[in-house]
């Protein structure tokens, strides 16, 4: 579509919503999906607005996976899945852009986001096909200076120094491993760390990483999570692990692939017995 966009303008980001919302009409949105791009085919009464028809929404060059926004609801709630996450590295490490998909959801009513990624495990215990519930994150490029928030001066985006310490949150916690149990999912609680890529990691940077506490490490989720805690988004968070270290392979690379049935189901009945 048309017009460009600053992601870190305030009204620019009122327009893209009031462009959605001419879309959509009174679509109601509790509960953004990030990551479980299969998840759309779960969706009811859904309503699919492609990335093409969103101002200020780019189009990658280099992605062939759908990309929308797919508007419904899963057993009565009211949901969204951002189809197609903004890959930061073809976009320049523009943080801010990447994460603009979080902020534009809260503003259409979103209170919650489910967030995953593709991971390999370095705790020795994760293997490939688990599934980690992150418990927090260690955000090297945040560390590093690249902030999803860098640039959001504006005073509506409220104060830049955001608490993160407790960014996933513990009752959404509790109830994936109350209902993982009841799904029979082995779901461990770990640390994420999100690094810059897109290469991948030496074995001397897992062997730090590793130090430093980290049990996954995969490329993407932690500007997302800082940009919803700024603006008040309640945080559940796994990383799948795609490949154990030094078993690489493109498909390992891309979490979408992974999910089967019992993990749809699992992200299903947490959605039920979300409370909003
Ligand atoms: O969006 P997530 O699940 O982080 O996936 C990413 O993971 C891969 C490397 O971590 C990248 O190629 C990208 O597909
Ligand atoms: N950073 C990073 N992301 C991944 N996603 C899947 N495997 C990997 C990996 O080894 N490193």
């Amino acid at each position: 579509m048309e017009g460009k966009i600053d992601p870190r303008n305030y009204d620019d980001l009122l327009k893209i919503v009031s462009s959605i919302k001419s879309q959509i009409g009174e679509q109601l949105v509790d509960i953004m999906i990030i990551g479980f791009d299969s998840l759309t085919d779960l969706i009811q009464n859904a309503i699919t607005l492609p990335y093409s028809q969103i101002k200020g929404f780019p189009k990658s060059k280099i992605n062939d996976n759908p990309e929308s926004l797919v508007f419904g609801e899963i057993d009565g709630k009211n949901v969204v899945c951002v189809q197609g996450r903004f890959d930061k590295n073809e976009y320049n490490m523009d943080l801010g852009l990447c994460a603009l998909p979080v902020r534009v959801m809260q503003l259409l009513g979103a209170k919650i986001m489910i967030v995953s990624n593709a991971a390999v495990g370095i705790n020795g215990k994760l293997k490939k096909g688990g599934l980690m519930l992150i418990k927090d994150h260690i955000f090297v490029p945040g560390l590093a200076g690249w902030s999803p928030l860098n640039g959001c001066g504006d005073e509506r985006y409220g104060s830049p120094f955001v608490p993160v310490h407790d960014a996933y949150n513990r009752g959404l916690r509790k109830l994936a491993i109350k209902v993982g149990r009841k799904c029979n999912i082995n779901l461990s609680e770990g640390f994420f760390t999100m690094t810059g890529g897109p290469q991948l990691e030496t074995s001397a940077e897992l062997r730090l990483l590793r130090k430093f506490g980290a049990d996954a490490v995969g490329t993407s989720t932690c500007h997302e999570v800082t940009v919803a805690r700024h603006c008040g988004v309640k945080v559940l968070g796994f990383a799948w692990i795609t490949n154990a270290v030094g078993a690489y392979s493109d498909d390992a690379l891309d979490a979408s692939k992974q999910f089967g049935p019992q993990e749809l189901e699992f992200l299903v009945e947490i959605i039920k017995d979300i409370q909003i």
